[in-house]
């Protein structure tokens, strides 16, 4: 039996789902896309290849071995996008929790059993249907969890808008004594530059007191500023509205001393360094085409 065990963002990892472009299928069409960042690539013939993908997720994967992490990958499913698993599950302290996902994606979820076999079947949990919850919206920091979420009247518009005020009221049940903090974010189904598809594109914690951080994407100010007195503005990587267009936010972190983050990211990977921490470099930029990056494409199962 494996026993999970996450409670941040950042304590050493010990297992992984890293999720695969393998078999992701052919270029969607444009009613296809379920994000505008895929979307705006469709449209202008620069969707990235399945072959520079898994190039990419494999030099992914080659940094979590030199790490010493274990790392499952999903079955392949045949032209199925399954690259983030991000989205599709995730832990908090020893349960996992069975995203309800966009229904879009829902096939992605089957592809996992092979690590669901081994978990104690009381600690894998369904929320209740109109609870509408994506791992990207949440994340797990010790006496809190951070969630984002969209809460408009016009949330049934957005396909960009994955968790509902039912995923906060359901997480608030689950952990009475955690405190579930809220973040409303900026929907945007056509404009990527306007969109914080989940909270891990405009907010990401880094090792123990640190985190990066975009303004524009949360839509109430005074929720933005908790975060900035909550880290102190010292602490804080605040990135520009086309850093987070290139997923800046979206790097993953091993420990609270390593990170890994895409070669390209020059200006975040100096801040890093500087603050001491050792910044593992790889290529994703196609994927990042997709408007998901390294955080996106794994789902942490156990850390210490
Ligand atoms: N955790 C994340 N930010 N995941 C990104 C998922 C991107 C994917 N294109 C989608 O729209 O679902």
């Amino acid at each position: 039996m494996m026993q999970l065990h996450i409670e941040n963002e950042t304590s050493p990892l010990k297992a992984v789902i890293l999720g695969t472009a393998e078999s992701c299928g052919p270029v969607p069409k444009p009613e296809e896309a379920y994000d505008p960042k895929s979307l705006e690539h469709i449209l202008a013939g620069t969707y990235p290849t399945e072959a520079d993908m898994v190039k990419e997720m494999d030099a992914f994967a080659q940094v979590f071995q030199k790490h010493g992490v274990t790392v499952y990958r999903p079955d392949v499913l045949i032209d199925c996008n399954q690259i983030f698993s991000r989205d599709i599950a995730f832990v908090i302290e020893d349960k996992l929790f069975h995203s309800n996902i966009l229904p879009d994606r829902e096939r992605e979820f089957e592809a996992i059993h092979g690590v669901l076999e081994k978990i104690d079947p009381n600690k894998i949990i369904r929320p209740p249907q109109e609870v509408h919850i994506e791992g990207g919206d949440v994340m797990p920091w010790n006496d809190y969890i951070l969630v984002g979420t969209y809460t408009g009247t016009d949330y049934p518009d957005f396909i960009t808008a994955r968790t509902n005020k039912e995923a906060v009221e359901f997480l608030k049940a689950q952990f009475p004594h955690k405190k579930v903090k809220p973040f409303e974010l900026r929907k945007s189904n056509t404009n990527a530059k306007e969109n914080a598809l989940h909270l891990d594109c405009c907010f990401q914690p880094v090792g123990k007191d640190k985190a990066i951080l975009h303004k524009n994407g949360f839509l109430v100010e005074e929720e933005y500023h908790w975060l900035v007195d909550y880290f102190g503005k010292e602490n804080i990587f605040e990135i520009t509205k086309e850093e987070m267009y290139q997923m800046y936010s979206n790097v993953f972190s091993i420990s609270p001393e390593v990170v890994v983050s895409e070669q390209n990211f020059t200006r975040l990977n100096n801040w890093l360094r500087k603050q001491g921490f050792t910044v593992e470099e790889i290529p994703y930029a196609e994927i990042a085409k997709q408007e998901g990056l390294l955080r996106c494409s794994t789902m942490p199962l156990i850390r210490d």
